[in-house]
């Protein structure tokens, strides 16, 4: 099977060796010249992985055309701010159906669609088979490494979801399917303001006990959010939710909860906003969700993420935030 894979960093060429690995032949599009001589040339992405040898098999290219032709799948493993303009592109140039497997987690730039939804708004169904969302608890800098790992392939379609975890599957790589496309993609998109909230604890200088409440009443509330578009509660237990959850809340990997780490130590989120370069999707989620809420009378509350934008947003102090959170009117576990 020939993979197409959009994307030379981190996501890209950690899946390209799973699916290397399986004896697939995978073919990277990248935009950035650097990230593609490494892969080709010295077969590396030093920029990611420094001490990585990757295979010979693994190769990149800046041509869309050529990374696209007579592939069976297309993978999405660029930022989810640049998918919607990317499959445009891709539009004219597909010749056969093909399977899109999403593994961007968070929402479209110009309509706030979750991914899938983004797809299909892009792609008829005469030109692709039902999409597949390949998300849970997953750091590239682990896989890349073949450190063992489970993750879901989330599709409406069974059969579809079926043939994504075959093509995935390996030793060290385990697939499950799951049918809850609206839970997992909202709850992958929200898990990482959450991930930017538990950096921020750590920055601050909070301990175990604080991430262990954080990640609770994070998962409590991105559930209820969930559930909001129809999400099943069940799915929060597995590995899109907690799972997803856990891993980005407290691994020095993940990119949103080292914004919030940095954040922390610095006191205040202006100097972050204004010069990170870094992919950290939680930024900007935390704004869609914030501003859904805020425009909807969805009957929950959501202080976390509520928590997250006035650090992010409004510059307030991470301290005097936290301190306001703990003082709230005292309440039931289960609100
Ligand atoms: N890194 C990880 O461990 C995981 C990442 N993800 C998700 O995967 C997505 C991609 O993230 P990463 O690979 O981590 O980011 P990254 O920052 O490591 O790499 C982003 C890549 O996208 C490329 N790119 C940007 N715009 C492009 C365009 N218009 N066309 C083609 N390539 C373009 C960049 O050149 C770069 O190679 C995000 O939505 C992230 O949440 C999901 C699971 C794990
Ligand atoms: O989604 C991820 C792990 O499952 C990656 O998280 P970061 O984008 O925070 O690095």
């Amino acid at each position: 099977m020939k993979v197409a894979i959009l994307g030379t960093g981190s996501w890209a060429t950690g899946l390209a060796r799973v699916l290397n690995d399986n004896g697939h032949q995978v073919m990277l599009y990248g935009i950035n010249p650097d990230e593609i001589d490494d892969i080709n040339i010295r077969h590396c992405n030093y920029k990611y992985f420094k001490d990585v040898q990757l295979e010979e098999t693994i190769v990149a290219t800046s041509s869309l055309e050529m990374t696209i032709k007579d592939a069976h799948y297309i993978l999405i493993t660029i930022p989810t701010q640049f998918v919607r303009e990317t499959l445009q592109k891709i539009k004219p140039l597909l010749k056969e159906k093909v399977t899109i497997i999403n593994a961007a987690k968070g929402f479209d730039m110009n309509t706030n669609m979750r991914m899938s939804d983004t797809i299909r708004s892009v792609l008829t169904e005469d030109e692709i088979n039902p999409v597949v969302s390949l998300i849970g608890p997953s750091h590239a800098e682990e896989v890349v490494e073949r450190i063992l790992t489970a993750v879901c392939s989330v599709s409406l379609d069974e059969t579809t979801a079926k043939d994504v975890q075959k093509l995935f599957s390996n030793h060290y790589f385990r697939v499950y399917t799951s049918n809850d496309e609206i839970g997992a993609e909202y709850g992958a998109a929200y898990k990482n303001v959450i991930a930017v909230a538990s950096g921020v604890i750590a920055g601050l200088g909070y301990g175990d006990n604080t991430r262990a409440a954080l990640i609770t009443r994070g998962l409590h509330e991105m559930s209820l959010y969930g559930m909001i578009k129809g999400a099943k509660q069940e799915t929060y237990f597995g590995l899109t939710g907690i799972g997803d959850l856990v891993v980005t809340c407290s691994s020095v990997h993940s990119r949103n909860f080292q914004a919030g780490y940095e954040i922390g130590q610095s006191h205040r989120a202006l100097d972050f906003m204004t010069h990170n370069t870094k992919t950290c999707e939680g930024v900007r989620t935390c704004k869609v969700i914030h501003d859904d809420v805020m425009s909807h009378d969805y009957g929950i509350e959501t202080p976390i993420v509520d928590a997250v934008y006035e650090v992010l947003y409004k510059n307030a102090s991470p301290q005097e935030v936290v301190a306001s959170l703990m003082n709230r009117d005292l309440k039931s576990e289960q609100l």
